[in-house]
C-alpha cells in the first residue's frame, strides 16, 4: 500500500473527536467544521463515499446549558449530550445544505451493533444512505447508555462503523498531527510517525489512553481503533484536523498523518460483527488441547475441552474463550445457559442429553460463532 493508492479509494469513514469540535470547550468551531464539510463535498465530487462519525454533543450541550466544566454524574452528561446533538446536527445539516448535500443522523449504542438484526438494519440503512448520496452523521446516543454499555470514546465507534460497512479507509481527525512515539503534551521531543503496519506491537505502548480535556480515549483508542479497522482490510490515518485541506492532502496522497496499514489477514462480515462485541458475558477456560484445535483447524468448542466457567451467560451470550493461565483465544456466543453448561464441562458431547435431558448443539461454541482473538 503507498499514499497514492489512497487516490483510488472509495469508501471513507471520517471521524472528527471532541478535542478538534470544539473551541477550547466553548461550543462548537463552526468555521473548522464548515473548513472540514468543504473538503468533503470535495471528496464526494470526486467520486467517494464519505460517513462522519462526529462527537462534540456533550461540549454543545455544555455550551449551550451555560456550564464551563464538564459534568461528572452519568445523568448531566447525558442530558448535556441531548442538548447538544440538536447543536451538532442542526451546525452539519445547515452547512451541508449549501452545497444541495442531504445529511442523516445515526445515534447507535454498543447494544444496536451486538444485536445481529439490529447490525444487520443499521448496515443496510447506511448502504441506502450512501446510494441516494446522502452524508450519515453518526454519534453514540449517550442519552440512552450506561457507563458499561458504552463506546465513550468515538474512535472505537469509528472503527466499528468502517468494520460495518467495509470502508476503504478511516480517517481520525484530532488536534495532533498524527500518532508520535510519546505523548507529544507531555514530551515535546516525541516524533511523528509517518507509516507503520497495524500488527506491529510496539504503536499501542507509544499511545497515551490521556488525551485532552475534552477528548475521551486520547491516542491509545485511536491506535486500538487502527487494529479494529483492519479487521476488514480498512486502513487509518491519523490526522490533524487543524491543518488546511487535511482530507483533500491525505486524498490525493500528500504525507501527512500516520497512516496505519493493515496487514492482518481481514474478517469475514460476521466475524467482524462477532469480533466487534465489547461486552462478555462469561468465560471458559480451555484445556491444552481445546486451544489447539481452536487456533490450528478451526473446528467448534466441545464441552470437554473445558476445564472452568465463571460469569452468567445466557445461551446465545458472548463468552470469552482463555487458556489455563488466562490469556484470551478467542470469543464466542455460548450454546448453552451458564446454569446448564456447569453440568457438561468435560464431558463427552454424547453425554449431554442424559445430563441435560435434551441437546441443543455437541458444542459449547460452534465453530460460525466462534472468532480467534489476536
Ligand atoms: N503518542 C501520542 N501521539 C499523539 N498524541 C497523543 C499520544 N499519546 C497521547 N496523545 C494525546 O491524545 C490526544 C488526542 O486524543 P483525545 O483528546 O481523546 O482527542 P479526540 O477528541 O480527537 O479523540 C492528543 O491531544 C494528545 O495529547
Ligand atoms: N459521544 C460523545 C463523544 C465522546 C468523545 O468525546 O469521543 P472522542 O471524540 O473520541 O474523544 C459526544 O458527542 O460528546
Amino acid at each position: 500500500m503507498r499514499r497514492e493508492d489512497l487516490q483510488n479509494t472509495q469508501r471513507w469513514v471520517v471521524k472528527i473527536g471532541s478535542a478538534l469540535l470544539t473551541n477550547d470547550g466553548k461550543g462548537l468551531n463552526k468555521e473548522a467544521l464548515a473548513h472540514w464539510i468543504e473538503q468533503i463535498v470535495a471528496l464526494k465530487r470526486n467520486g467517494k463515499e464519505v460517513v462522519i462519525v462526529s462527537s462534540g454533543s456533550v461540549a454543545e450541550g455544555m455550551q449551550r446549558l451555560g456550564w464551563t466544566t464538564r459534568p461528572e454524574a452519568l445523568h448531566d452528561l447525558q442530558a448535556a449530550a441531548a442538548v447538544g446533538q440538536m447543536g451538532l446536527i442542526q451546525a452539519y445539516e445547515s452547512k451541508f445544505a449549501r452545497y444541495g448535500i442531504q445529511t442523516a443522523q445515526i445515534l447507535m449504542t454498543h447494544d444496536d451493533l451486538s444485536n445481529r438484526k439490529r447490525y444487520l438494519n443499521v448496515r443496510s440503512t447506511i448502504r441506502a444512505l450512501l446510494e441516494y448520496g446522502v452524508v450519515p452523521i453518526i454519534n453514540e446516543n449517550d442519552t440512552v447508555v450506561t457507563d458499561e454499555i458504552r463506546f465513550g470514546d468515538n474512535d472505537t465507534l469509528g472503527a466499528l462503523t468502517a468494520n460495518l460497512i467495509s470502508a476503504d479507509v478511516l480517517v481520525i481527525l484530532t488536534d495532533q498531527k498524527g500518532l508520535y512515539n510519546d505523548n507529544p503534551r507531555t514530551n515535546p521531543d516525541a516524533e511523528l510517525i509517518s507509516e507503520a503496519k497495524v500488527s506491529r506491537k510496539d504503536i499501542e505502548a507509544m499511545a497515551s489512553p490521556e488525551g485532552g480535556a475534552l477528548g475521551k480515549g486520547g491516542m491509545y483508542t485511536k491506535v486500538m481503533a487502527a487494529k479494529r479497522a483492519a479487521r476488514s482490510g480498512t486502513l487509518t490515518l491519523i490526522a490533524s484536523g487543524r491543518e488546511e485541506n487535511i482530507l483533500v492532502k491525505l486524498a490525493s496522497g500528500v504525507e501527512c498523518g500516520t497512516l496505519l496499514i493493515p496487514d492482518v489477514e481481514p474478517m469475514t462480515a460476521r466475524q467482524q460483527w462477532l469480533a466487534g462485541h465489547l461486552q462478555a458475558k462469561g468465560r471458559l477456560i480451555l484445556d491444552a488441547g481445546a486451544v489447539q484445535v481452536l487456533k490450528n483447524s478451526g473446528k467448534s468448542l466441545l464441552p470437554i475441552g473445558v476445564k472452568a466457567q465463571s460469569g452468567s451467560f445466557q445461551r446465545g451470550e458472548m463468552v470469552i474463550c482463555v487458556d489455563e493461565s488466562g490469556k484470551e483465544i478467542a470469543r464466542g456466543l455460548v450454546n448453552y445457559p451458564a446454569n446448564e453448561s456447569i453440568k457438561i464441562l468435560g464431558q463427552p458431547s454424547h453425554q449431554i442429553a442424559s445430563i441435560l435431558g435434551y441437546m441443543e448443539d455437541e458444542s459449547l461454541v460452534h465453530r460460525d460463532n466462534l472468532v480467534l482473538s489476536e
